[in-house]
């Protein structure tokens, strides 16, 4: 879900009337898997994502993940290098294996209710330090 909005003139939206001074919250994730703009929209497929002008920066209001307009995500640049950085860290420093032994492509990608979109099932790994002969 985005930061709340209120509607700043009367209007109607999918065939509903929105009255002005309106609350409305924006699902975001309605959006990023609505069939019309996604095929095969629940799987997990980053290769969607080559060979397309859709981007993040929230002109494209079927893909918002940091939001848009002028509540949007002021720190987008941040976040991604942080999540790059992070991960980036993580497997350069570590093998990884899953705790319960069992093959990684049968992961429950399942997500959990609520306003993020956190796993449902715990993931459990096995870090092995990797340390390269100096
Ligand atoms: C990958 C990481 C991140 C994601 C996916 C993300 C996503 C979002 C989303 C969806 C919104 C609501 C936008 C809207 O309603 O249109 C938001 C707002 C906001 N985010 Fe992020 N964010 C991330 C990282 C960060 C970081 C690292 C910071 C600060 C250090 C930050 C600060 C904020 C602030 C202050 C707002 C509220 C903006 C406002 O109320 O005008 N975010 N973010």
């Amino acid at each position: 879900m985005l930061l709340p909005r209120v509607c700043w003139e009367q209007c109607k939206i999918g065939g509903y009337d929105i009255p002005i001074k309106m609350k409305v919250i924006i699902n975001a994730w309605a959006c990023s898997t609505y069939p019309e703009f996604w095929e095969d929209p629940e799987s997990f497929r980053a290769e969607r994502f080559e060979n397309t002008s859709v981007d993040f920066k929230g002109t494209n209001y079927h893909y918002i993940p940091f939001g848009s307009g002028r509540r949007m995500c002021p720190d987008i640049t941040f976040g991604l290098v942080s999540a790059e950085l992070f991960l980036a860290q993580m497997l350069y420093n570590f093998d990884w294996k899953l705790a319960d032994g069992s093959n990684p492509l049968d992961i429950d990608m399942m997500e959990a209710e609520g306003t993020f979109a956190a796993k449902k099932i715990h993931l459990h790994l096995i870090p092995t330090s990797y340390a390269p002969n100096n």
